[in-house]
């Protein structure tokens, strides 16, 4: 049996919008070392939610929750910081800054492992630029090695932030929707090397997709979120059609023309005014 990284129990998360219904709410998951699972749901699920509270960015407010065998929120600042070392976020817009080139913001993804000093001396001179052309090149971004961030597209600067995860030696790879800016081609190259990567350190790989058919194509296990709840939790050969039709049903945007109480006045339409 391998190692559990995470166990979650009744777990429910709220954002600090007051009045709201919690982002996640009663969730029960356990996660091994090596396990590979796709998260899917409709939008507002509460995907990202669960990504950011395995990253212990959240703080559960009601449930127990175990990442690599600690409760992150019972240990101190400095060994939470040492936790959080161990797990790599990548989220579905990566903060990369932009006027930095490409080779130093894959690099920044190893500045926990470095000291002040050779962190400084990265800025001015990459420390391992070949270590961030193999990362980029395995996304197909080995030619934007030395480009601006802010002159990538959106996919490329998406594949950016993943060539970051693979310089992280995080043993706990969360990934948020990694290819809303891809291609179809691109985005089989993606799942393939996240997936090769997160078998080939052993590490747990939990990626949200929107793409149900390529969830259910790449992934051995899927857990469907809804309204902040667990619908499912199943092998992929259990999900039937039904089961995703429901998961998805109601949930298609109602038609596009406002209200008529909702419409906006023409001149503030015509000046740009600030509705
Ligand atoms: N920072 C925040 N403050 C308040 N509420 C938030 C915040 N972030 C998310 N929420 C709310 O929490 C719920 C879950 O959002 P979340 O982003 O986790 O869903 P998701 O499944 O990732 O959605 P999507 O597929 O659209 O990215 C939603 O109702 C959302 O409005």
């Amino acid at each position: 049996m391998p190692d559990l990284l995470y166990q979650l129990r009744g777990l429910t998360v709220r954002h600090l919008a007051a009045g709201r219904a919690p982002a996640l709410q009663d969730i029960s998951l356990d996660i091994a070392a090596g396990e590979q699972l796709a998260l899917i749901g409709p939008s507002g699920a509460g995907k990202t939610t669960l990504l950011a509270t395995l990253a212990c960015a959240h703080r559960p407010a009601e449930g127990g929750f175990q990442a690599f065998g600690a409760d992150p929120w019972a240990l101190d600042n400095g060994a939470r910081h040492r936790l959080r070392a161990r797990l790599f976020l990548a989220p579905q817009t990566p903060p990369l800054p932009p006027r930095q080139r490409v080779v130093t913001a894959v690099l920044a993804a190893r500045l926990p492992q470095w000291s002040l000093w050779r962190a400084l001396v990265s800025l001015v001179k990459p420390v391992d630029p070949e270590a961030a052309y193999r990362a980029l090149s395995r996304f197909n971004l080995g030619d934007k090695l030395y480009s601006r961030v802010d002159r990538l597209s959106g996919g490329e600067r998406q594949r950016c932030g993943l060539a970051r995860l693979m310089l992280s030696g995080a043993q706990a790879l969360l990934v948020d929707e990694p290819l809303s800016a891809l291609d179809p081609a691109l985005s089989q190259l993606t799942l393939a090397t996240l997936q090769q990567e997160a078998s080939e350190r052993g590490a747990a790989l939990v990626c949200s997709l929107h793409q149900v058919d390529l969830a259910l194509a790449h992934f051995k296990r899927i857990v469907a979120l809804k309204h902040g709840r667990l619908v499912f939790d199943l092998p992929r050969d259990q999900v039937t059609p039904a089961m995703i039709a429901e998961l998805y049903m109601g949930e298609q945007p109602p038609a596009n023309a406002p209200l008529a109480d909702q419409e906006p006045e023409p001149a503030k339409l015509a000046t740009g005014g600030c509705l």
